[in-house]
C-alpha cells in the first residue's frame, strides 16, 4: 500500500477522534479494516495519562459501574465493543479494554461507533465488507448513537460501484448457490464465492464462519437525489438501475443472505422501506476521507451532526 494512502487515513482518523471521540464516553464500537487502526492508536494516543482512577466515578452511567463492577480492569472507564477477531486485537493491542457485543446491557447506546468504508457516495450510502467483515459491523453501528466513518481519498464516489466492484454479501454456506442464483436473477452479473488468498483452502470464512458473495451490478446505484431528480420515489428503480435501498432490501430478502455490505437507507424513509426486511439499513452521520494534499475532506449528513456544518 502506498504511504500516501496510509497518510491520510491515519490523517482522516485523527481528525474524526478529535471531532466525535470524548473521554467522557463510556462505550465505543470499533470496526474492522486497515483504516481503523488508526482510529484506535487516535484514542489510545488521546487516553494515555489518564488512567480509570482519574475518571470521577459520577461521569460513568449506571451501566458502566455495573460493567466496571464486573470488568474491575476496564481501562480508562470505557468499553470497546469490536465488530470482530481484528477488531478485538487492535482494540487489546493498543491497551484497551474489548467488551463483546452480546455482554452489552440490554438497554445500552454506544456513545459513537467508528469504522471504515470500502467506498462512499454522496448521500453517505457506503459499501462495506471487502475485508469480509460487515455483519458485526452493521450490528454495532446500529446500535451507536452516532456510526462515524473514516477512509482514503479512493473511497470517496458520487454513486456507489463507481469504482469499488462489488456489493459483498454474507451468507450461510449451504445456501451459497441457490443465493448466487437469486442475484443473477436481480441483475448480477456473475457473483462469486470469495476463495480465501490461497485458493485451494477454498472459500473465505467470516467471523460467523458463513462465506462472502461478491455481487458486481454493472452499473452505479441510485441515490435520493437521483430518484428526486426523476420525480421517483424512493425504493423503485429507474431504467432498470437500482437504487441503493431497493437493491439492499432486495438482497436482504434472499433466503439465506445474513447481512448485505450496504449501509444505507433514509431518515424516515429507511425504516418503512426495509421493515419487512431485517431491520433498517445504516448511514453514517459523517465520513472523513484523508486527501492526497494531506487535507482531510467531511461529509456530514444533512440535518445531522451538532457542532458540524452539514454539507452532504
Ligand atoms: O470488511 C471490512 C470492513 O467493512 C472494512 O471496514 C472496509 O472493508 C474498509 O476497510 P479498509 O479500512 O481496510 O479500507
Amino acid at each position: 500500500m502506498s504511504s500516501s494512502v496510509e497518510k491520510a487515513k491515519k490523517l482522516a482518523a485523527q481528525q474524526a477522534v478529535a471531532d466525535h471521540f470524548s473521554r467522557s464516553f463510556t462505550y465505543v464500537g470499533i470496526g474492522s479494516g486497515s483504516t481503523i487502526k488508526y482510529v484506535v492508536e487516535a484514542i489510545a494516543h488521546l487516553l494515555k495519562g489518564t488512567s480509570s482512577e482519574t475518571i470521577p466515578a459520577p461521569s460513568l452511567n449506571a451501566e458502566a459501574k455495573s460493567i466496571n463492577q464486573r470488568r474491575p480492569s476496564l481501562d480508562y472507564g470505557i468499553a470497546f465493543i469490536p465488530t470482530g477477531y481484528q477488531s478485538r486485537q487492535e482494540i487489546l493491542e493498543n491497551g484497551l479494554t474489548p467488551v463483546l457485543f452480546d455482554q452489552l446491557p440490554d438497554d445500552v447506546t454506544l456513545d459513537v461507533a467508528f469504522d471504515g468504508a470500502d467506498e462512499v457516495d454522496d448521500d453517505l450510502n457506503c459499501i462495506k465488507g471487502g475485508g469480509a467483515c460487515l455483519f458485526q459491523e452493521k450490528l454495532v453501528a446500529q446500535r451507536a448513537r452516532k456510526f462515524v466513518c473514516v477512509a482514503d481519498y479512493r473511497k470517496a464516489q458520487p454513486r456507489l460501484l463507481t469504482e469499488w466492484p462489488s456489493i459483498p454479501i454474507e451468507v450461510a454456506p449451504i445456501a451459497a448457490p441457490s443465493v448466487i442464483k437469486a442475484l443473477r436473477a436481480l441483475g448480477s452479473i456473475e457473483p462469486a464465492l470469495r476463495l480465501n488468498p490461497l485458493a485451494k483452502s477454498g472459500p473465505l470464512k467470516t467471523d460467523q464462519d458463513f462465506y462472502i458473495i461478491d455481487a458486481p451490478f454493472g452499473q452505479p446505484l441510485l441515490t435520493k437525489s437521483d430518484m428526486e431528480a426523476s420525480g421517483e420515489s424512493i425504493g423503485t428503480s429507474v431504467d432498470g438501475k437500482w437504487e441503493v435501498v431497493k437493491l439492499a432490501k432486495a438482497i436482504r430478502n434472499i433466503t439465506g443472505v445474513l447481512e448485505v455490505g450496504l449501509f444505507c437507507g433514509y431518515d424516515g424513509i429507511e425504516a418503512e422501506e426495509l421493515k419487512e426486511a431485517k431491520g433498517k439499513g445504516q448511514r453514517p452521520v459523517a465520513v472523513y476521507f484523508g486527501l492526497q494534499d494531506g487535507s482531510v475532506m467531511t461529509r456530514v449528513r444533512k440535518g445531522g451532526v451538532p457542532g458540524m456544518k452539514s454539507i452532504a
